[in-house]
């Protein structure tokens, strides 16, 4: 459990940090920049800066305000304006130490600044540990829609350290276990069982965090730029997506996390599966039974269909104008590219709103 292959790239597990500060030193990088948040340079940063004192590189520390509401085109352009002015050459490296939201736009940022930096992803959330940091999709969110300018660029390295989860909230700790129950109803069903009964009150043992990243990791490794069998890694995202984004607008600060949304997208995708690709009655009820225990509850009436069925529109999944979905043959089991009726969707969403 120290070390898995990913792409072109390790995702290190063991002696994360010394592993980090020994990266750095044998990179020969002219110089290096730290992405942070206001959370994560807060409680994430001190116990890196500890390892960096006796290194001989300097670095400079970027800073953005936390959420997902930072993650666009205006921060971005500050992150890039700031490596200018601190003269980031070609050189350079980029570590992103935050969350799904820091590796995804500092991932971005890097992948376009003088045509490309080398990054390594340092996450911090349970959700960016289990999901978001390996895979290579960077992006930023514009016109009010996800993730839909990025880059599928892969980092040199992932570190993965247990300790940072030590301060994450629980809600955040909640919202990546959607992301791990994703893994076990997508390709292992064990996993899944374990999952379901697990206590959720504090940040899961390493060894599924571990076991996440493998069963990412295997369908990343095959196919690393969506051409096919990656859209598994999307089920729940094309009504979840959806969700959020209407979260994100109409919610203020109170609006849902991704891992929140996405175990939405779940239930209603789960009931796409019943109904389209096989899922049995008593595998959906158990799906819909653990999710709506487990996530708060979000009010989801016939006047928010329209937008939401627009927004799923945009699914980069999406073909000919048909809304693709991911969807369950059975528990541990998925399949691609099924092609959902605006009707379906609706009724899908009706299903939750009426649970
Ligand atoms: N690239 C991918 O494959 C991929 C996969 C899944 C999700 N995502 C993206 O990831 C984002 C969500 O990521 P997230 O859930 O990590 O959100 P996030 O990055 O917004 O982090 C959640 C909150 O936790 C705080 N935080 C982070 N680390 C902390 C720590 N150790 N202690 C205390 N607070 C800490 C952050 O400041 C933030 O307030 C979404 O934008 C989603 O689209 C990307
Ligand atoms: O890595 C992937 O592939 C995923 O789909 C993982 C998702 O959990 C993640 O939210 C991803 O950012 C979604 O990508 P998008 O292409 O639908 O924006
Ligand atoms: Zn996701």
């Amino acid at each position: 459990m120290d070390t898995i292959n990913s792409i072109s790239y390790p995702v290190i597990f063991k002696d994360t940090l010394t592993q980090l500060v020994n990266f750095i030193e044998q990179g020969n990088y002219s110089r290096f920049f730290i992405l942070t948040d206001e959370h994560t340079g807060e409680h994430c940063l001190p116990l890196l800066q500890e390892r960096l004192e006796h290194l001989n590189n300097s670095y400079d520390v970027i800073e953005v305000n936390a959420g997902e509401e930072s993650k666009n085109i205006d921060f971005c352009a500050g992150i890039w304006k700031m490596l200018i002015d601190f003269g980031a050459d070609r050189h350079s490296l980029m570590i992103n130490l935050g969350g799904g939201v820091i590796g995804d736009m500092g991932g971005f940022a890097a992948s376009t600044y003088k045509r490309g930096i080398d990054f390594v992803q340092v996450p911090t959330t349970l959700l960016s540990q289990v999901d978001a940091s390996v895979g290579g999709k960077t992006g930023i969110d514009f016109d009010n829609l996800k993730n839909i300018i990025g880059t599928f660029t892969q980092p040199k390295a992932v570190f993965i350290e247990p300790a940072f989860l030590q301060t994450l909230p629980q809600r955040q700790i909640l919202s990546g276990y959607a992301e791990m129950l994703k893994h076990g109803l997508i390709q292992d069903a064990a996993y899944w069982s374990e999952l379901k009964g697990a206590d959720i009150n504090a940040a899961p043992a390493p060894e599924l965090v571990y076991q996440s990243v493998a069963i990412k990791n295997k369908v990343v490794v095959d196919d690393p730029f969506e051409k096919g069998f990656r859209k598994c890694l999307n089920f729940g995202h094309t009504v979840g997506h959806a969700v959020e984004t209407y979260s994100l607008l109409n919610d203020g600060s109170k609006h849902l996390t991704h891992g929140e949304a996405i175990a939405i997208g779940m239930i209603c995708e789960a009931w796409l599966s019943h109904k389209n690709a096989g899922l049995t009655t008593d595998e959906l009820n158990e799906i819909t039974t653990v999710l709506n225990n487990l996530y708060p509850r979000y009010e989801l009436d016939e006047t928010c269909h329209s937008v939401l069925h627009s927004l799923m529109k945009t699914d980069k999944k999406n073909q000919n104008g048909n809304i693709n979905c991911t969807l369950l043959n059975k528990i541990g089991e998925c399949s691609i590219d099924h092609i959902c009726t605006e009707e379906e969707l609706c009724d899908s969403l009706r299903y939750y709103a009426g649970l």
